[in-house]
């Protein structure tokens, strides 16, 4: 198979699928696909049965889950355009408005559908200025309970998406307990609350049986079904980028350029500026290195137990969220293919991208 491509492990899918049924099972909360961190529909039969549906943030997304991996689809988006109103309430189950002036803006057209807002409660556990919904002049949501008092005879459910990457069950916990708290007499009037997306339910060691009593124990105290949105939860570990190793230099470190590249198929590493996930086994090291024209196109640094030869082939790992939906043509890099190894270890070539593609994005 030639490289660049991402290579999607099915049965490391289903391993945290069976970890999404178990959450489903004893907490009661209903699980979407948070489809703008992993949409690659192919796979989408090995999770239908796992999951509740899909949720969105833009009308493409949407047309997305409603087609492809189908069951329960919500409509979320920062803000829907006029032109795009009519078409998104015939894929949705819900619709999801920001905020208070979208939902009066699309009142009547969306009068017949299950309607929701966002409520912001102002707090959040990212750590990442770009990712924290609560940062100062924050956008995401309506957090004064006035405000959303006032539209609840108008809505059906809220959903509060406040954590990120978080691995942390009692912090998880505390902060439910201050929206309980905060938001508590108004949640009581809805039907619904979803809690968003960045739980790490999925990581090793999660206390899941934690976590699904408290889900219990917040829709018991409410009398709302509950929702949980995950991306990151549903495909963390399943996925891995494959490339070949083109030339080796050396500038005080040893330093190996692949035929890939950070900002074109693994952007998040350079926004969050973090490494890449490169398990080291061995005293030779080297910096992996993209084949952008950036001086700051680095993957990370990798030790082996030999030293890297050109044609030599490398495994990226957790490739799978936020990744093949970034993926883009910065200086015209081939854009990896996408492949899945199926379960019986066989692989499908799913996707190629090539010089068509290419040139059709351009024109
Ligand atoms: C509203 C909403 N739901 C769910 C998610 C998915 O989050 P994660 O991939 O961290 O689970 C996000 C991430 O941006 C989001 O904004
Ligand atoms: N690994 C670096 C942090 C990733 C943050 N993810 C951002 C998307 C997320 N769903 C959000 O904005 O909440």
């Amino acid at each position: 198979m030639q490289t660049p491509y991402y290579l999607i492990d099915r049965s490391k899918l289903a391993a945290n699928m069976a970890k999404m049924d178990y959450l489903r099972e004893a907490s009661g909360a209903k699980c979407l696909l948070a489809l703008k961190c992993f949409a690659t529909w192919p796979v989408f039969g090995t999770m239908r049965g796992h999951m509740d549906g899909t949720t969105s943030s833009s009308l493409y997304e949407l047309k997305l889950g409603r087609e492809k991996f189908g069951k329960e689809t919500h409509a979320y988006s920062v803000a829907w355009a006029d032109h795009e109103i009519d078409e998104a309430i015939t894929y949705a189950d819900k619709i999801i408005f920001n905020s208070a002036g979208q939902l009066e803006r699309f009142d009547e057209k969306t009068a017949d559908i299950k309607r929701g807002l966002r409520l912001n409660p102002g707090f959040s556990t990212s750590g990442f200025d770009l990712a924290d919904p609560s940062r100062r002049f924050s956008r995401l949501g309506e957090w004064d309970v006035n405000t959303l008092n006032h539209y609840a005879d108008r809505i059906s459910g809220v959903m509060i998406h406040y954590n990120c990457e978080n691995d942390d069950f009692e912090k998880f916990s505390q902060q439910l307990e201050r929206i309980e708290g905060e938001f508590g007499s108004f949640l009581a009037k809805l039907e619904w609350v979803s809690l968003g997306g960045g739980i790490h339910f999925t990581g090793e060691g999660y206390p899941l049986d934690k976590l699904a009593a408290r889900l219990k124990e917040f829709s018991e105290r409410f009398d709302v079904q509950v929702y949980l949105e995950p991306g990151e939860a549903a495909i963390t570990g399943t996925a891995s980028l494959e490339v070949t190793v083109l030339d080796l230099l050396e500038n005080e470190k040893k330093l190996a350029i692949v035929d890939s590249s950070v900002e074109a198929h693994m952007l998040d590493l350079l926004i969050y500026r973090e490494s890449a996930t490169l398990e080291s086994e061995g005293d030779h090291e080297y910096m992996i290195c993209g084949k952008s024209c950036l001086a700051g196109d680095v993957f990370g640094e990798r030790s082996f137990k030999e030293p890297l030869k050109i044609g030599d082939r490398l495994s990226i790992g957790d490739a799978a969220g936020y990744t093949l939906v970034k993926k883009n043509w910065f200086n015209g890099v081939k854009m990896p293919s996408i492949v899945i190894r199926e379960l019986d270890g066989s692989l499908t070539l799913c996707r190629e991208f090539g010089y068509d593609e290419f040139e059709s994005s351009h024109g």
